[in-house]
């Protein structure tokens, strides 16, 4: 039900202004291309993409941990104040949010694609909502099956997580592969013998959990199929994504996004884009259901 154009005759405008307040935020601090590409993956797969993930209130979902680390909010923020004066009470917030993630993409060195327009935005957030997020130490399995519920098969997991090739996480959220991988005192096995020192000096035992590391090692900022280089080589840095090579039902894919062996190979950067539109479909509110917001850090 989502359309390109949705906006033509009432906000000819949108794409413009949401590019110009993505572009001045990302020229002004580069990391967060990444922060506003990941709002829209935690909007879209906690009650859809909706705009939920955007509301603030002491049990809102961005309070709940992984959406903590959330970063770039007011760049929707920019977007909003701007739009609601060349068009008050048009355009919706998860639409900002779909568009700005697309932005950040080709910022990035990404390939551009057209956004089908049109979500409305929710009305609830609740932060025990955002359990259906794959977590990073989720098996194989598990990723599968919460991409699955949202319509989005295997293909497009290992596509759409190849956006983790821009951005950075915590120590916190892999250390224990470094020093203790699953109580064995050893580190995890998948990790290169090479790169595990790298890692435990960016990480020191019992350090500051909060440094960042690169997800994408030597290209944190290219939107390139780099990731999926490193992945092959050992050098995934998240457990879950360390895993979409060693496990065999994933590393087929990674092949293909690699040009490996025959397979018939898969450009990244354009499935990125079709990965993305599905993506951005999830549980859509239609008609009268939800809101257009006037400011996307409160219902109305
Ligand atoms: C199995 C699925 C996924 C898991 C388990 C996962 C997990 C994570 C974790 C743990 C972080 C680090 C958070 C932190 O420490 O601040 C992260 C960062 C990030 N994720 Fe994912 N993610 C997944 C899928 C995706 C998808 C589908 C996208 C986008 C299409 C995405 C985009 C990002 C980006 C851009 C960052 C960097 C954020 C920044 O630099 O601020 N992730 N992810
Ligand atoms: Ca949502
Ligand atoms: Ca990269």
């Amino acid at each position: 039900q989502t359309r390109v154009g949705f906006y033509s005759t009432t906000c000819p405008r949108v794409e413009t202004i949401v590019r110009n307040a993505v572009q001045t935020a990302v020229r002004a601090d580069p990391t967060l291309a990444a922060g506003v590409l990941r709002i829209f993956f935690h909007d879209c797969f906690v009650n859809g993409c909706d705009g939920s993930v955007l509301l603030d209130g002491p049990s809102s979902e961005k309070t709940a941990p992984p959406n903590v680390p959330l970063r770039g909010f007011e760049v929707i923020d920019a977007a909003k104040s701007q739009l609601e004066t060349a068009c008050p009470g048009v355009v919706s917030c998860a639409d900002i949010a779909a568009l700005a993630a697309r932005d950040a993409v080709v910022l990035a060195g990404g390939t551009s694609w057209q956004v089908p327009l049109g979500r409305r935005d929710g009305l609830v957030s609740q932060a025990s909502d955002t359990v259906n997020l794959p977590g990073f130490n989720d098996p194989i399995s598990v990723q599968i099956r919460k991409f699955a519920d949202k319509n989005l098969n295997i293909q497009d997991l290992v596509t759409l997580v190849g956006g983790h090739t821009i951005g950075t996480g915590a120590c916190v959220v892999f250390s224990y592969r470094l020093y203790n991988f699953n109580n064995t005192n050893q580190p995890d096995p998948d990790i290169n013998p090479a790169f595990l020192p790298q890692l435990r000096a960016l990480c020191p035992n019992g350090g500051d959990g909060s440094r960042r590391v690169a997800l994408d090692t030597g290209s944190v900022t290219r939107f390139d199929n780099s990731f999926y280089a490193n992945l092959r080589n050992g050098r995934g840095v998240l457990e879950s994504d360390a895993k979409l090579w060693s496990d065999p039902t994933t590393r087929p894919i990674v092949q293909r996004f690699l040009g490996l062996s025959g397979l018939l190979g898969l450009t990244f950067n354009v499935e990125f884009g079709r990965s993305m539109v599905k993506m951005g479909n999830i549980e859509l509110k239609t008609g009268s259901q939800g809101e257009i917001r006037r400011v996307c850090r409160a219902t109305n």
